[in-house]
């Protein structure tokens, strides 16, 4: 097809940040003062205007340390074709996570793969492109044994094999038309977590959960871990809003020890949250197991993946159940290429994706790879939902539509990554027009 033999020519890679510490947006009970950012990647492509427009998700500080890897690694797709990427596409992202020198800083975890993922994500965001299919249609259109290859299976064959991934794929095909017309117009179940910030004061906490609810969520997300009183305070402000027939999240973001945070949701108990998300460290995979099985009495399930590095570590936390609900990342594992990977391990072993979104970018991307997984994996929403929150999405050219709190599938070509010029000019970091504002008052 035209366009695959374009060639590579150089990766841009800009740090964009969003200064929403300045209003506690994101805040939780780890991260106090998140500025919502990203190192933005860009494709060139040689005699084309064609892009690939790519992201990984960071909170402000740091962000500079990521575009630094990204220039590390760029060298492995300049100077490749389209052909060379995207016929083998396991195979170049081996090249990329395996890279002899580089994989000494991670491997597959940590900056290096944040930056893996960013440089995926844009090259996910130009075959779209190419295609002219948003990617989630990209995706369900391409025989099972081609999304297949796009996978390495490498340490998680022991779960899943790529014959089987095959398998699975092919008996959904039937399904696919009726799915994707759904899809189109009802769309995927969100829940929200906008009202949940640790930062907000009671009344805006109050405000957002009756807002949220007009809008027809009838699922919330609120974070805990700093304060038991306040908690307690605030589960039971939220409970009289939304009734005890919604559901109510929680969410730790790792602050807790193993059996303080099985103690601290036992006083959380009565609210009913459906589940505990991030007890404690994201690599704590036993800890998980036990906290699971220490509040299964009170029928309170474990959520996690924001951090899990991997699909090693999820392969793990999925074998021996030690979460219920898996929250895959689209910047924090390595690109579509190990997404799938997981959503394969989470079919084979029954465990619910629930994609985490709260961040810039992320519920621009996740929509597309949990409709792919209606659609072609799991063809059920039992028990899933896509997180949802209200920030920077009007830097994107391809905006979300929600309806009556549900993503509609995205109608325009990629993965919906690309930011308006004007964001670029206004937040790149720190030469932006709004940064350079903020910077001058603060000396
Ligand atoms: C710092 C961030 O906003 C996190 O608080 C956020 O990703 C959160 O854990 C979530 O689940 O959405
Ligand atoms: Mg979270």
């Amino acid at each position: 097809m035209a366009g695959y033999g374009l060639v590579i020519t150089s990766l841009d890679v800009k740090d964009i940040r969003f200064p929403t510490s300045l209003e506690a947006h994101g805040s939780d009970a780890m991260h106090g003062d998140p500025d919502y950012s990203c190192a933005y990647v860009i494709i060139n492509l040689e005699n084309s205007d064609l892009k690939g427009y790519g992201l990984t998700f960071t909170l402000g500080r740091g962000t500079e340390v990521v575009t630094r890897a990204v220039h590390s690694l760029s060298y492995l797709a300049v100077g490749k074709s389209l052909n060379d990427i995207y016929n083998d596409f396991a195979g170049f992202w081996r090249v990329i996570t395996s890279e002899s020198q580089l994989r000494w800083i991670g491997p597959e975890k940590g900056v290096i793969h944040l930056a893996t993922a960013a440089i995926m994500n844009a090259l996910w965001d130009l075959w779209a492109r190419l295609e002219n299919k948003p990617l989630w249609k990209l995706l369900t259109d391409l025989p099972p044994d081609k999304i297949v290859s796009t996978v390495d299976f490498r340490y998680i064959s022991d779960v899943v094999t790529k014959e089987e991934a095959i398998r699975i794929l092919e008996k959904s095909q039937k399904m696919k038309k009726e799915r994707e017309e759904e899809m189109r117009i009802a769309g995927y179940p969100a829940y929200t977590t906008q009202p949940g910030w640790l930062g907000y004061k009671p009344e805006k906490v109050r405000e957002l959960c009756k807002a949220y609810m007009d809008k027809g969520f009838r699922a919330f997300k609120i974070k805990v871990g700093s304060d038991l009183d306040s908690d307690r305070e605030r589960c039971k402000m939220v409970r009289n809003i939304i009734g005890w027939e919604n559901i109510l999240m929680t969410d730790a973001n790792q602050v807790w020890d193993v059996e303080e945070a099985i103690e601290w949701m036992k006083n959380l108990a009565e609210f009913k949250p459906y589940w505990i998300e991030e007890p404690t460290s994201p690599d704590d995979v036993l800890g998980h197991k036990r906290i699971a099985e220490g509040l299964a009495e009170f029928g309170i399930k474990v959520a996690t993946g924001e951090m899990c590095s991997n699909r090693i570590m999820f392969k793990q936390f999925m074998q021996i159940n030690a979460l219920h609900f898996c929250q895959i990342d689209s910047c924090r594992l390595g690109g579509v290429n190990e997404i799938l990977a997981v959503y394969f391990m989470a079919k084979k072993l029954n465990v619910p994706v629930c994609p985490h979104a709260g961040g810039v970018g992320l519920c621009e991307m996740v929509q597309h790879l949990q409709i792919f997984d209606y659609i072609c994996l799991s063809g059920t929403k039992k028990d899933r939902y896509i997180e949802y929150v209200d920030q920077e999405h009007e830097h994107f050219e391809d905006t979300i539509v929600m309806r009556n709190a549900h993503y509609v599938a995205p109608t325009m070509p990629g993965y919906s990554t690309k930011f308006k010029e004007s964001t670029i000019h206004d937040y790149e970091y720190p030469n932006g027009n709004v940064w350079r504002k903020i910077l001058a008052q603060r000396i």
